[in-house]
């Protein structure tokens, strides 16, 4: 069994059928001091509320690298990741198997309690999307559509954990993360297509 073939097997084991092509999970990639050394440095990192059209998320964010603004659609280049997401980066890349500077792109969110993230895509200017779960577990959610309804499917995200979406979970499948309730936090890194 290839690599990923032995993933998608532990995966189809720990989430359930059906396997979900692309989606790479893993959980204890740092342990708990890191966590809260991760979540203090995001705490003081000047996060700001997430804002669409007139509707404001319960969660403050902040992206470096790149930028994506949702009022505008405006895609430029950001401030650069800062040196305190730099090991995190390390081993977002090695799990994924890609170089570190790929990943050109964090964005740090933290959900307030009762917040969750909605349905969507990420950008198609990007490519791999890999992500640290820091405080409160969590259900992400997966959907598409298929004639008649939705294909569905969930990942239970523990705190410390890190997946990795790409091919057809990243590209076909649309994501959610249920509201919690407590406090999580999360660092996503992408890299451009
Ligand atoms: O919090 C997460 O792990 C996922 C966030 C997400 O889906 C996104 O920012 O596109
Ligand atoms: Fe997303």
């Amino acid at each position: 069994m290839t690599a990923r073939a032995a993933a998608c097997a532990r995966q189809a084991d720990l989430f359930g059928a059906p396997l979900l092509p692309g989606l790479a999970y893993r959980d204890a990639l740092i342990d708990a001091r890191e966590e809260h050394a991760l979540i203090a440095q995001i705490e003081t990192a000047n996060l700001t509320p997430f804002q669409f059209q007139q509707w404001e998320g319960k969660r403050l964010t902040r992206s470096f690298g790149w930028t994506y603004d949702f009022q505008t659609g405006r895609f430029a280049p950001g401030e650069p990741i800062p040196g305190w997401l730099d090991p995190l980066r390390d081993r977002a890349a090695a799990f994924a198997g890609i170089g570190p500077e790929t990943l050109e792109q964090a964005l740090v969110i933290e959900y307030w309690a009762g917040a969750g993230i909605g349905w969507h895509k990420d950008r198609p200017v990007f490519e791999h999307v890999i992500g640290v779960s820091l405080g409160a577990p969590a259900t992400m959610r997966f959907r598409r559509r298929r004639e008649g309804g939705f294909d569905r499917a969930t990942a239970d995200l523990a705190p410390r954990s890190i997946y990795h979406m790409q091919g057809e979970i990243r590209d076909d499948w649309e994501h959610s993360i249920a509201a919690m309730d407590a406090p999580r936090w999360s660092v996503t890194f992408r890299s451009l297509r």
